[in-house]
């Protein structure tokens, strides 16, 4: 569903945070993206998703390049095709929950029919706190009603960086076995930055990123595995330094 070939993303300061990165999200597939603080996750998370351009290298997403599209067929492209969520849910305080679902259709000059907006709420199981404003709802349950949001156009990709950041270890749980429901049965395709085994283990795949470049990866990961790798990792860049 995405796929990156070489992608290089070198700063303005001389700092290279992609460095020819080839790798693929297929359709209906979960993958988590790890590595210390630096490594270029999210780098990698908004080259993927249009929020930033590659210095090098092509990014497809849903059988389209992204290479060399104008700004505003950019802006479209990640409008109707892409959600974004972030560790903090970014909700809009006076809006209640099925009114922020639907504001992605809004804001695309389309009005939010019922239907859509209460589908995406039942998927994160919240149609019972439609009427709800952020204030009233738990951390967990703000962070679902963010998920709706992302999931309302039907975008082709989830990217979610940091999704249990700002959550409790059990709350954090349910999102990711949220997130795990979404791909198991509505085949949507899920790329998640973490810094979390736990979280790293309720995806498909973990890729390992170190210094810009992919340094391994671990498919049906556990957390115990995952956090073995990432101590691998910290120990092979303390010898590289
Ligand atoms: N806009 C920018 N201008 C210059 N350098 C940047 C910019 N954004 C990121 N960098 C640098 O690129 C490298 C990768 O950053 P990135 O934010 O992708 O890492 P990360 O793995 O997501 O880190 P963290 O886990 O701390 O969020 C870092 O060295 C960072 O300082």
């Amino acid at each position: 569903m995405v796929e990156l070939d070489a992608v290089t993303r070198r700063f303005p300061n001389g700092v290279t945070a992609l460095d020819a990165v080839t790798v693929a999200f297929p359709a209906g597939t979960f993958t988590a993206v790890m590595g210390p603080s630096g490594s270029g996750k999210s780098t990698l998370l908004q080259c993927a998703a249009g929020l930033d351009r590659p210095t090098a290298g092509r990014v497809t997403l849903a059988g389209q390049d992204l290479t060399g599209l104008s700004e505003r067929r950019l802006t479209l492209l990640r409008r109707d095709r892409i959600g974004f969520v972030f560790q903090a849910f970014n909700l809009l305080p006076a809006l209640t929950a099925r009114q922020n679902v639907g504001l992605p259709l809004r804001l695309a000059g389309r009005r939010p029919g019922q239907g859509t907006v209460d589908r995406a709420l039942t998927a994160v199981g919240l149609l019972d706190r439609a009427g709800h404003r952020p204030h009233e709802l738990s951390g967990g349950q703000q962070q679902r009603v963010a998920i709706a949001r992302a999931l309302v156009t039907g975008p082709a990709v989830l990217f979610a960086d940091e999704p249990t950041g700002a959550l409790d270890r059990a709350t954090g749980r349910d999102v990711l076995r949220l997130l795990r429901t979404l791909v198991d049965a509505h085949h949507q395709t899920i790329v998640m930055v973490t810094h979390d085994p736990v979280a790293a283990a309720a995806a498909d795949r973990v890729l390992f990123l170190t210094d810009g470049r992919i340094a391994g990866s671990l498919d049906t990961p556990t957390a115990d595995a995952v956090a073995a790798s990432m101590t691998g990792l910290g120990a092979a860049a303390e010898v590289a330094a």
